[in-house]
């Protein structure tokens, strides 16, 4: 099948192109994000590729059902970035990669863990510059600490499972609990008791209704002072200007995040010449105990691999049957 890959960095082809050996679609790569502007540029595209970024709301989506686009692959597991109604309306399916390698996002919120808490990114650059003070990186053992856990689908998980090997004590709260975590010994119990308990808090829920700044100033008011707070899922899940607060207020001790509400201005690319002109992400860098990275959690060999393999045979079934395994709707939305 003919499919338009957007926001196509290096690494995309690379994975992509490697697996595709053993699918022969036609591939084409387009460095652009797919938005109101830049639709044109798939126009005759029967599959358009697509990433976290990319802009597929109403205008979009009804622009490329008069192109003649009939499936959307998220080369991704989250679809907030999706107007599904919208793509139902309009007659475009869309599929994703429910699942790929949730070991990556769960590895890499440990390592946002304990870069945040120990502090090797600072103690890195001191030992650099012959500064071998240990002022200012006083850590806490892991060990017998209590970890709320949001959302225990399959990267809450592997993160519990983790996290259980490091002696934690593990709270959850998910509205469907998850019998491994269970089988764990996490104890799910309402946020309330969530925040009132934990030492730090992970978020591994789906941007949704019902999790859309989550993480208010009200939530943070329930919490322990001096909380680590660590989000790995999506930025909206955080209410950015009441962590700021909070931050300033010394009520949050910590936090990690792989994820920001207004990231797709930012991330996966390289503004390291220019200006950046959203002054709430500047603010957050500004703290000592703020750790960001963009949107990597994903980024390992296995992942890509995994997801260029699903995203090329999810659109291999639609060509051949008009089945999609991994078809997303509005059912999925709860
Ligand atoms: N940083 C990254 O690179 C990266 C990569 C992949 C996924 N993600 C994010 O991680 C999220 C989780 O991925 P997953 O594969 O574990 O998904 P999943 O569907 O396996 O699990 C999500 C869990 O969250 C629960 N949930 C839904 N709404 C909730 C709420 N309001 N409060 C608490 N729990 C809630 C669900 O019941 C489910 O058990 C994705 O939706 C995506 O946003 C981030």
């Amino acid at each position: 099948m003919k499919i338009a890959v957007c926001s196509a960095h290096p690494y995309d082809r690379q994975f992509l192109q490697e697996a595709n050996a053993t699918f022969g679609h036609e591939l084409s790569f387009f460095d652009a994000r797919l938005n109101e502007e830049t639709r044109q540029m798939v126009a005759g595209f029967p599959a358009i590729c697509a990433f976290v970024n990319d802009t597929l709301n109403e205008a979009v989506l009804q622009a490329l059902a008069q192109q003649g686009t009939q499936l959307i692959a998220l080369r991704c597991a989250g679809f907030n970035n999706v107007d599904l109604a919208a793509a139902a309306r309009h007659g475009i399916r869309i599929v994703r990669v429910p699942a790929y390698s949730p070991h990556s996002i769960a590895e890499h919120t440990l390592a946002l863990i304990l870069t945040l808490n120990r502090k090797t990114h600072r103690a890195y650059n001191r030992v650099r510059d012959g500064n071998f003070s240990l002022d200012g990186l006083l850590g806490f053992e892991l060990r017998g600490r209590t970890i709320g856990i949001i959302g225990t689908g399959r990267i809450g998980l592997a993160t519990a499972e983790i996290l259980r090997g490091f002696g934690c004590r593990l709270l959850a709260h998910d509205p469907y609990p998850n019998p491994e975590c269970l089988a764990l010994g996490a104890r799910y119990v309402t946020l309330d008791e969530l925040y009132r308990e934990s030492d730090l808090i992970t978020l591994h829920c789906p941007l949704n209704q019902e999790s859309f700044h989550l993480i208010n100033a009200a939530a943070i008011g329930k919490m322990k002072r001096g909380v680590t707070i660590i989000n790995t899922s999506r930025g909206a899940v955080i209410d950015t200007p009441a962590v700021i607060a909070a931050l300033k207020s010394g009520r949050i001790g910590g936090l990690g995040l792989d994820v920001y509400e207004q990231e797709g201005d930012l991330f996966f690319q390289d503004l390291s010449c220019q200006v950046i002109q959203d002054d709430m992400f500047e603010r957050l860098l500004s703290f000592p105990n703020v750790l960001i990275t963009g949107h990597q959690g994903f980024f390992t060999a296995e992942a890509l691999a995994s997801i260029a393999r699903t995203t090329l045979d999810n659109v291999r079934v639609f060509e051949q049957s008009g089945l999609c395994p991994n078809e997303v709707t509005t059912a999925l939305v709860r």
